[in-house]
C-alpha cells in the first residue's frame, strides 16, 4: 500500500489530503481559493515545511483569475499562515518572481483583461508545479545520500512527521528510511508519538506501516528510556528552518531528543531540502516560534484532558544548537561541521545528474518492492 498524496491540482483545482482525519478517514477538502488554501494551512489540514510551500505555490496560482492585485493579496495573505517553515517564504518568493517576470515578458502591467488573467494563471500553474516536481526529485537526492549514514542493520527514531505527507514526495527522514529498506537494509523505526498534533503516532507510523516497514510508537517520553536500552542506533528527524550556523527549528520535542543522543553518544541527524534553509539568519535565536491554540494541548485525540481555566504554553516547533546536529543530509550531500562554511558552499552547488540518476534508480526499486 502507499501512502496517498497530500497534495493534488485537478480540474483548476487544488485537494489536499485532510491530515487531521489521518488514519481513520482519507478525504480531501478541495480548495477554489487562496483564502480556502490559508485557511488549510492555518488548520494542519496540509502541513510539514515543503508541502505548506507546495500548497502555498497552488494559492496563488488560484488567485491569478483576480489578476496582479489577486496575486499581491494571496502572496500577502499567505504568508500569515504559519511563520516557522521557511519554505512558505521561498515558494511565496518563487511565485512572486514568477509574476514579475510574466509582467515583464507580457509587459502588460496594468491590464485586467481576462485572456492576461488566464495567461498570468497558466504561468503561475506551471512555476508551481515546478516547485512540486522539483520537491520529488530533491528528497530522492536526501533519501540517496542518506544511505551513507544508515547502517545496514539499525534502530532509527524519529519525530513528527517527516515523509511523504509533509512533502508531496518520498518524505526527508522518512525517505531515508525508506530508501534504506528497498535496499535490504534491516531497519526498525521507532515513531514518538509528537504531543500535542501527534503527527508521529498518526501520521509517520501509518505512513511506514503502509509502507511495509517495522514500525513501533512510543509517547515522546519513553525515548531516554529506549535509548538507555540500547534499543536506538540514531535519530533522523526532518526540519522547518535551518539557520546559516545550522541551528534547526523543527517540531517541538527535537531538542529533547538531541540534547538524549548527545547523553547517550548517539548520532542525531537532520534531513532537509536546502529550501529549508534561511541564509539570512545568523543564527536559530532569530528563527520565529509559532504558538499556536491552547485547546491542541488541552485535548488529546479530540478528548479534553484538563480545566480550561488552567493556562497552557503551546510553541509548536523549538530550536536545537548547531553542535548537537551530527550532520544535515541535503540534495547535494551531507554537510558537517563547521555549519556555517558547509552550509555557504552547499547554497552555491548544482544537483549531480549521476546521482540523480541513481537515487532514482533506488527509488523506483523501493515503489516497486511495496
Ligand atoms: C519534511 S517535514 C519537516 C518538518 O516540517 C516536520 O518535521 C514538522 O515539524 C512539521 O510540523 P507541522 O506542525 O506538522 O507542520
Amino acid at each position: 500500500m502507499s501512502t496517498p498524496e497530500p497534495i493534488k491540482w485537478k480540474n483548476g483545482s487544488l485537494y489536499l489530503l485532510d491530515q487531521r482525519k489521518i488514519p481513520f478517514e482519507i478525504s480531501y477538502v478541495k480548495c477554489v481559493n487562496y483564502i480556502d488554501v490559508a485557511e488549510a494551512i492555518e488548520d494542519m489540514i496540509v502541513r510539514g515545511a515543503p508541502a505548506i510551500g507546495i500548497a502555498a505555490g497552488y494559492g496563488v496560482v488560484l488567485a491569478a483569475e483576480g489578476g496582479i492585485c489577486g496575486v499581491q493579496s494571496a502572496i500577502e495573505r499567505l504568508s500569515k499562515t504559519r511563520p516557522t517553515a521557511v519554505n512558505l517564504f521561498w515558494a511565496l518568493k518563487k511565485m512572486e518572481e514568477a509574476t514579475a517576470s510574466f509582467l515583464k515578458a507580457t509587459d502588460c502591467k496594468y491590464s485586467s483583461s481576462e485572456s492576461v488573467e488566464a495567461k498570468l494563471k497558466d504561468y503561475l500553474l506551471e512555476t508551481a508545479n515546478k516547485i512540486h516536481q522539483e520537491e520529488i526529485q530533491i528528497e530522492n537526492l536526501i533519501a540517496f545520500y542518506g544511505q551513507r549514514l544508515l547502517p545496514e542493520r539499525c534502530n532509527v527514531l524519529t519525530h513528527c512527521n517527516a515523509g511523504s505527507l509533509a512533502t508531496g514526495a518520498v518524505g526527508t527522514a522518512l525517505g531515508i528510511i525508506k530508501m534504506g529498506k528497498a535496499m535490504g537494509k534491516d531497519v526498525r523505526v521507532y515513531c514518538d508519538e509528537t504531543r500535542p498534533l501527534l503527527q508521529g503516532a498518526r501520521l509517520s507510523a501509518w505512513e511506514l506501516w503502509m509502507e511495509g516497514l517495522d514500525v513501533t510508537v512510543i509517547c515522546d517520553n519513553m525515548a531516554a528510556f529506549l535509548m538507555k536500552k540500547g534499543g536506538v542506533d540514531l535519530v533522523i528527524v526532518g526540519a522547518d528552518r535551518i539557520a546559516s550556523n545550522g541551528d534547526t527549528a523543527n517540531k517541538i520535542g527535537t531538542y529533547n531528543l538531541a540534547l538524549l543522543c548527545r547523553h547517550h553518544g548517539i548520532p542525531f541527524y537532520v534531513a532537509a531540502p536546502r529550501s529549508t534553509i534561511d541564509m539570512d539568519l545568523v543564527d536559530g535565536e532569530a528563527i520565529p516560534i509559532e504558538e499556536r491554540r491552547p485547546e491542541e494541548v488541552r485535548s488529546f485525540g479530540g478528548a479534553k484532558i484538563f480545566l480550561d481555566d488552567i493556562s497552557v504554553w503551546n510553541p509548536a516547533f523549538d530550536i536545537t544548537p548547531n553542535d548537537m546536529v551530527s550532520g544535515i543530509i541535503t540534495e547535494v550531500g551531507i554537510l558537517e561541521k563547521p555549519y556555517k562554511r558547509s552550509i555557504l558552499e552547499a547554497a552555491s552547488k548544482s544537483l549531480c545528474l549521476e546521482e540523480i540518476k541513481k537515487s532514482e534508480e533506488s527509488i523506483g526499486k523501493w515503489r516497486k518492492g511495496r
